[in-house]
């Protein structure tokens, strides 16, 4: 955990041209830095730098994440793939308390799965309360696995309250994304938890994220064995990719991605 945070916080301390070499505005980009602090746009709508690109039992796009630091290639690869098997022992504990195979929901997610890393960068914000580190979301994957470096920040949302989610030294907080809640099995049982993050006037917060889900092209709807009748699915299916695209690429906030493809 320490290596990861460590060449995370090297890497954001970069000069920005530097940082900038991945920036990009594609959501699709396979690797893509982005600020909000230094922004050409009127709007700022979050307090944070990211960069996020894909893990995945193969990392096809290896040779394309940061080579700045040095380390930074080896050290997420080795993180990422602790981080996959990770997830795989949750997903299991999930499908068994559905009464399912312990493998049910892993092999749901294809032949490899989508495993995207998300690290933030939070400054500290001389005005905490006129802005949001990040605005309510959820996550569009299964689980997304979070670290940080010991700064709190997140919230949850819960009956229309949000609760701030404390940060535990050598713990990880887990998070259920749209992809659990809207397929396979789960058909609404499981629900994916709406969190945003807060900023603070003292501190720098980093927090390294890392969302499991199905493969691109999987067909994201309920198709569990406990439906029987199509009317019985709360969502409509959709293409994974085109999920990420919609609910990336507007301004939308909230669940409100999900509430699209919802039934009623
Ligand atoms: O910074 C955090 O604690 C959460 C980040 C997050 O929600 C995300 O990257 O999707
Ligand atoms: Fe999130």
């Amino acid at each position: 955990m320490d290596g990861m945070l460590k060449v995370m916080e090297d890497f954001f301390n970069l000069p920005l041209e530097e940082k900038m070499r991945y920036g990009s505005d594609d959501v699709m980009d396979p690797v893509r830095y982005g600020t909000s602090l230094t922004t050409t746009r009127k709007h700022n709508l979050h307090w944070r730098d990211f960069l996020r690109h894909y893990g995945g039992l193969i990392p096809h796009t290896y040779y394309l994440w940061p080579d700045n630091p040095a380390t930074y290639r080896d050290v997420a690869k080795e993180y990422l793939k602790e981080v996959w098997q990770l997830a795989v022992i949750i997903f299991g504990a999930i499908s068994e308390g559905l009464g399912l195979d312990p493998d049910y929901i892993e092999s749901s997610l294809g032949d490899e799965g989508t495993q995207l890393i998300i690290s933030n960068y939070y400054p500290a914000c001389p005005e905490p309360n006129k802005t949001l580190g990040l605005a309510p979301h959820s996550d569009h994957g299964g689980l997304t696995i979070v670290m940080d470096n010991g700064i709190p920040g997140m919230q949850i949302k819960r009956n229309q309250t949000w609760y701030s989610v404390p940060s535990i030294p050598g713990t990880f907080v887990v998070n259920l994304g749209d992809f659990l809640e809207a397929s396979v099995l789960s058909n609404g049982k499981y629900k994916s938890v709406e969190h945003r993050v807060i900023v603070n006037a003292e501190a720098v917060r980093i927090s390294i994220a890392v969302g499991h889900g199905p493969e691109m092209d999987a067909i994201v709807q309920p198709a569990s064995p406990l439906i029987k009748e199509k009317s019985e699915s709360k969502y409509r299916p959709i293409v994974y990719k085109d999920y990420i695209r919609a609910q990336q690429s507007t301004i939308k906030r909230g669940k409100s991605a999900l509430d699209e493809i919802m039934n009623n």
